[in-house]
């Protein structure tokens, strides 16, 4: 399977929220990453047929999606930033009432319903009240939503944003145990949360893509511009003043600090291997200063 994003643009009224953007994705997990107002959200709501772009189209398998977008809502699911829930339903009746809404064979609804509770761990909250549940347990319920039909193609919109470390670690065993068949598209500003799991990374800024590639791959571009030294307390401001900074560790006596430069910073530096976190820092730093 194949979902190619060609030239999306979104304009709202005051502002362009995509330019241009272009994507290919196949089977696997993709982590969409940027900073907040990059334009993530709406490129994937574009992608769940929530809106319309202003521009481009989106091709599965060659096909335009407007062309039967029926048959493509009924291959995605999407979880939104926000899911609107109904705080009274029990998870259960929940879970019944999406499933109705994506016409899943209601001979089959129950028993998928039961399978997704068992694999998200939500079999013992089967009964409560969805208000009574904290975001952790909700944001599962949230992914089974999104899986009741089988979909194809997933769409999570910062699916780690309100989970606690356990739960993210559980979060990413999930989805790694999901992704042979399926192309998963995550949105994060967390690069730390999708590098493990992402067969590519897709960076956007402003709008635009402005590079996707493995994990391993995608650092090439500071590929000997990261060093790291241990310097007073003295030093640590001049540096911040004169260098992007991509990380500090202060063990109360010492400071270590890494630096993306493209020489040597001070004698004391030097050259070590780049992580995403640098790579993030390197596209966004300036800008989230
Ligand atoms: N309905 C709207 N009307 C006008 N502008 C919008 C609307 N929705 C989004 N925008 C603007 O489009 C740009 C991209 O927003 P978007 O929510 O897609 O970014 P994002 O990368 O998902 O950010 P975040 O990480 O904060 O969710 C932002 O400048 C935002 O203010």
């Amino acid at each position: 399977m194949e979902l190619k994003i060609e030239g999306i643009t979104k304009d709202y009224k005051n502002n362009t929220a995509l330019d241009n953007f272009h994507c290919q994705l196949r089977s696997g997990i993709y982590g969409l990453v940027g900073p907040n107002g990059a334009g993530k959200t709406t490129l994937l709501r574009i992608l769940a047929t929530i809106i319309k772009p202003t521009k481009g189209r989106i091709l599965i398998d060659g096909q335009d999606i407007t062309l039967n977008e029926e048959d493509y809502r009924s291959i995605i699911g999407y979880l939104p930033q926000k899911l609107g829930f109904y705080r009274d339903y029990t998870v259960t009746r929940f879970l019944t009432y999406i499933s109705n809404l994506k016409g899943v064979d209601k001979n089959l609804s129950r028993d998928k319903i039961n399978n997704l509770l068992r694999l998200l761990n939500l079999s013992e909250y089967k009964d409560k009240k969805i208000k009574t549940l904290s975001e952790g347990i909700k944001q599962r319920i949230g992914i089974a939503q999104a899986l009741l039909n089988n979909p194809r193609i997933l769409i999570f919109d910062e699916p780690t944003l309100n989970l606690d470390p356990k739960e993210r670690i559980n979060f990413k065993n999930l989805i790694s145990r999901l992704s042979s068949d399926k192309i998963i598209i995550i949105s994060t500003h967390i690069i730390s949360d999708i590098e493990c799991l992402s067969k590519e990374i897709i960076l956007i800024k402003k709008g635009e893509k402005i590079i996707q590639d493995t994990p391993i791959e995608i650092l090439k571009p500071i590929e000997n511009k990261v060093w790291e030294a241990t310097i007073d307390e003295k030093s640590l401001l001049e540096l911040q003043n004169n260098y992007l900074v991509t990380d500090i560790k202060n063990n109360g006596t010492d400071i270590r600090i890494r630096i993306i430069s493209d020489t040597k910073p001070d004698v004391d530096f030097y050259l070590t291997n780049p992580v995403l976190d640098d790579l993030y820092m390197y596209y966004f730093g300036k800008e989230n200063d």
